[in-house]
């Protein structure tokens, strides 16, 4: 699938609250790409299930929205924002970013957005354990899995400085 892609897809993947949503929405604006926020697509197309009392979360009809994401990714030219990685198809995608940040600040953003109890817990185990990470390399050929340390504003303007960097390298590379 992907050489028939003249431009490139891309998936930002790490724990809630390490900026994703940040660098997608620069990333999207200065490279003219379309940013797919998956938990949104999830919403809109009725693929949130039944709601999970111990997470607060509803679950994810991942094979539903699969099918409703397909299309969308055949041409290139899209950014996918989401906190996990492992069920897409691999064939999807060229680069994969992994965001992460340090604990006192990733705690400290996700109090900010009310998040208490357990569910703040196990969002900062899964930064310390490093869970998108592992999900990241486990799921996609090494080679196209980047991580990159999100905790202030002068990394967040180089991360998308490396990310549309490798974006003009990739189509170099594709001509
Ligand atoms: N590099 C950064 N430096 C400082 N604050 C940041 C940085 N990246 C993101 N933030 C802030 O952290 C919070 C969470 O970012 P967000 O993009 O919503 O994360 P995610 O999409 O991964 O859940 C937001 O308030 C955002 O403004």
């Amino acid at each position: 699938m992907s050489k028939l892609r003249q431009i490139p897809n891309l998936l930002i993947t790490g724990t809630p609250g390490v900026g994703k949503s940040t660098i997608c929405c620069r990333l999207a604006e200065r490279n003219n790409f379309t940013w797919r926020e998956v938990s949104k697509i999830a919403e809109e197309h009725n693929c949130l299930e039944e709601y999970d009392p111990e997470y607060k979360c509803p679950f994810l009809n991942e094979d539903k929205l699969l099918d409703i994401m397909e299309g969308m990714m055949a041409k290139g030219g899209n950014i996918v924002d989401y906190h996990g990685c492992e069920f897409f198809p691999e064939r999807w995608f060229d680069g994969v970013f992994v965001i992460r940040t340090n604990n006192t600040t990733l705690y400290d953003r996700l109090r900010a957005r009310g998040y208490t109890g357990k569910k703040l817990e196990d969002n900062i185990q899964c930064e310390i354990f490093e869970t998108l990470l592992e999900e990241a390399q486990s799921s996609y050929k090494p080679e196209i899995v980047k991580e990159l340390q999100n905790d202030t504003e002068d990394q967040l303007e180089e991360n998308v400085n490396t990310i549309c960097e490798w974006i003009e390298r990739w189509k170099e590379e594709h001509l």
